[in-house]
């Protein structure tokens, strides 16, 4: 049972360990689609969680949680203290020190100056779960939030899928991941409890732009352009505009998959089979009917997929299809490597995430034309859930959910 009690799980040590004012942050380096703005890492107020847009970092630990706290209150405060660490984290700030007879403020993980080098990004998500009878909420649930279905070709591990929360952390090295979730943790013990969390990495580009996944092709080509505001609009943001209830005004729907990629499978077929089964070629990552990664493929021109199989995985998923709406999905996705598995065989893959705004429009309509694709053969969905990436936290006075839980 945990040695802090429930109600009041902020006050006490969480709450001593809040400082009065946070620093300004230092410049650090820029993603490129952030290219242009004010030097510094992403604002951590605004109308939109700042990491949803950002490109992949260099690591992440996607963890989904089952909230504890035992009434909406409770919940309320729990989503105060999540905002009150994300301010604190994402700043790259140390807390202020404990009383010497109190255990240590901060984990000392990072070292004691912590400010301001080592940013964090962080990203609070809803589950479907969460709007069960608990708290009251259902009524207010996300329109299109519902529980992640099976779809063809999954096997899924219950102790794998779902969660009330979603919570992504990303940075330059796992340690500061790490950091960063063990601070989240110790503050709101007895308020809710990790389900199952993955961790993931992204390869440095080599020699330069998209990097690869594990089967070593780019990943992550042919994603909209996040630089596009009204795009961003019409693909990734929900609120009234698609139908969604105000609260929910700058949030975004977050679907994740864990795909397990049979990586000793894959290195016996021949390169040609691979860029066949994906429709691109490894090295340059361009499509099979051109020379650059960035040129387009025409379909139109290859009606019987004699360059560009009609099965490969590009032409399945080609979400630019006419019918049905517009189906582009923003790819976030990570690598991920846990070592051997029982059979000595290697348990790698994919942490698959994606933004849009309706994930029925969107992914499962690409997931749904994927099954039974030649790529099937070799990886194996295992877990992962539906989400909804909240809206960003306004200002100062503003927390994650403020306007589901408490409205106005
Ligand atoms: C349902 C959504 C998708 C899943 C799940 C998925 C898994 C998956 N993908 C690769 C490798 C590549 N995918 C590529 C492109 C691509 N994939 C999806 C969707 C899913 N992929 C889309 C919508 C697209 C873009 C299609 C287009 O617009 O042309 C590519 C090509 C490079 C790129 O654009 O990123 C590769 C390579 C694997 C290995 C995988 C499961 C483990
Ligand atoms: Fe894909």
């Amino acid at each position: 049972m945990s040695p802090v009690p429930r109600r009041g799980f902020l006050h006490g040590v969480a709450a001593a360990a809040l400082p009065a004012a946070l620093p300004d942050p230092v410049p650090a380096p820029l993603p490129a689609p952030l290219a242009g703005r004010p030097p510094g890492p992403p604002p951590f107020h605004g109308r939109h969680q700042a990491a949803v847009l950002t490109p992949p970092a260099r690591c992440t630990a996607f963890t989904a949680l089952d909230v504890t706290a035992g009434n909406r209150a409770e919940l309320a405060e729990l989503l105060r203290t999540l905002t009150e660490r994300a301010r604190l984290l994402t700043a790259g700030r140390a807390p202020d020190p404990a009383g010497i007879t109190a255990p240590p403020a901060d984990s000392g993980l990072l070292g004691p100056d912590l400010a301001p080098r080592t940013p964090v990004s962080l990203t609070l998500s809803l589950g479907a779960s969460l709007f069960d009878h608990r708290f009251g909420l259902a009524a207010r649930a996300p329109r299109r939030l519902r529980a992640m279905p099976v779809f063809p070709d999954d096997d899924l591990d219950p102790a794998w899928c779902h969660g009330d929360l979603g919570l992504q952390l990303c940075a330059d090295s796992p340690d500061i991941v790490l950091h960063a979730l063990r601070d989240l943790t110790r503050h709101t013990r007895g308020a809710m409890q990790i389900r199952w969390r993955l961790d993931g990495f992204t390869a440095p580009p080599r020699p330069s732009g998209t990097p690869r996944n594990l089967f070593g092709f780019k990943d992550g080509i042919a994603n909209p352009e996040v630089r596009d505001a009204r795009l961003m609009d019409r693909l990734v943001w929900a609120g009234p505009h698609s139908g969604e209830p105000a609260w929910a005004d700058g949030g975004s729907y977050l679907v994740v998959r864990l795909i397990r990629m049979r990586l000793e499978f894959w290195d016996r077929i021949p390169l040609a089979e691979q860029e066949r089964i994906l429709g691109r070629q490894r090295d340059s990552g361009a499509p099979l009917d051109g020379d650059r990664e960035d040129d387009p493929p025409h379909y139109a021109r290859d009606p019987k997929g004699e360059v560009i199989a009609l099965d490969s995985h590009i032409r399945l998923a080609n979400p630019r299809t006419p019918a049905g709406g517009d189906q582009r999905l923003l790819r976030r996705s990570y690598n991920y490597d846990r070592g051997v598995d029982a059979a000595g065989e290697l348990d790698a893959g994919m942490l698959f995430c994606c933004y849009q705004q309706d994930p029925e429009r969107q992914f499962a309509a690409v997931q749904r034309r994927l099954a039974g694709e030649p790529l099937t053969d070799y990886i194996t969905p295992f877990g992962g859930g539906y989400f909804f990436a909240l809206p960003g936290v306004r200002d100062g006075a503003d927390w994650f959910g403020r306007g589901l839980v408490h409205p106005t």
